[in-house]
């Protein structure tokens, strides 16, 4: 057994939209960076923990933690669609190891993923199928949301498995950091918006488009100051690299949902991936972060981070 781990922000921009090219040619050589780590490791096996922004998971059944047997990308954002290359033997025993933790995850025998899910294996690969994935899906953009506690023992209950594994495995954490894109809450939704997070499954070409088109202008506006979003939370951000960096990741516990969505947007609800990531690495022994990333990047609507790690 061998751990290593990427975690790094997605942003349904990053695909379909040019930031100014400075800010591009800094992203790119944070993933130039994370690519290296991965290529050197050189991983037999990717378990991938990703949030979904109703494609795949709906109010109609949302669980908190879901373990794909197979998976499918939608295609959203220009992120290759297609199915990816699921163990499905490794996903059931994955499956059955966190459910004798006393985790209880839902398994998809058809796990439907996203951008959130898909973007981390295109930067890291090239493309969805290149490589073994278990994708992982944390719920986190639905409310009410697992502890953080309870990510925590997923992450812990997922490493403890991959120990007993003889591959070289790498762990991706998708998601973060602060942000607060225009994703539709059910607390404030609109008759149309509410049927389509009840269950928006397979929306048309059109509404789809414009589904995208309205995330793309809110990005345009909060890159000129003018979109009625929260604004990025450098601080809270370099506060949660801070406390990942340490090791002691048992201080997320006290984080509620609550706080972490007033201070840093609703979609900060995605750093559960990176503490289910990071606790799975820690299973296997103290880690250190190898490589850190960060910048505020408003044209990806995103408090943008990119860390790798492996066990000292
Ligand atoms: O289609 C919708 O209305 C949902 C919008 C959406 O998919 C936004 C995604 C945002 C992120 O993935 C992000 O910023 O992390
Ligand atoms: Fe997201």
């Amino acid at each position: 057994m061998t751990l290593a781990l990427v975690c790094m922000s997605h942003s349904p921009l990053l695909e379909v939209t040019a930031p100014p090219e400075e800010i591009q040619d800094d992203v790119d050589a944070a993933f130039a960076v994370a690519r290296k780590f991965v290529e050197d490791f050189d991983p037999d096996l990717v378990v991938s923990f990703a949030p979904d922004h109703y494609n795949g998971f709906f109010y109609e059944l949302m669980p908190p933690f879901c373990i794909g047997y197979e998976a499918l990308s939608v295609g959203d954002y220009g992120s290759e669609e297609g199915p990816l290359n699921v163990p499905t033997h490794i996903a059931k025993d994955l499956a059955q190891a966190v459910i004798d933790a006393d985790l209880d995850a839902a398994i998809s025998l058809k796990m439907e993923i996203d951008h959130g899910a898909v973007q981390p294996l295109e930067v890291l690969f090239g493309s969805i199928a290149a490589k073994p994935v278990v994708p992982i899906f944390v719920n986190s953009v639905a409310p009410p949301f697992a502890s953080m506690r309870r990510v925590r023992q997923l992450g812990t209950a997922v490493g403890n498995y991959l120990k007993t594994l003889d591959q070289k495995v790498l762990i991706i954490g998708s998601g973060g950091l602060s942000h607060d894109p225009p994703v539709p809450q059910i607390a404030t939704a609109t008759t149309e918006q509410k049927a389509m997070l009840l269950n928006g499954r397979h929306p048309t070409a059109a509404a789809r488009n414009a589904r995208q088109q309205r995330v793309i202008d809110t990005a345009a506006a909060f890159a000129k100051g003018e979109a009625n979003i929260m604004d990025l939370n450098p601080e809270w951000d370099r506060e949660f690299l801070a406390i990942i960096a340490s090791g002691d990741l048992e201080k997320l516990d006290t984080w509620t949902a609550t706080e972490m969505a007033a201070a840093a947007g609703n979609s900060a609800h995605e750093v559960r991936n990176w503490v289910a990531a990071y606790n799975a690495l820690a299973a296997a022994g103290d880690y250190r972060v190898t490589s850190e990333y960060y910048r505020p990047i408003p044209e990806f609507i995103a408090g943008f981070g990119v860390t790798t790690a492996m066990v000292k």
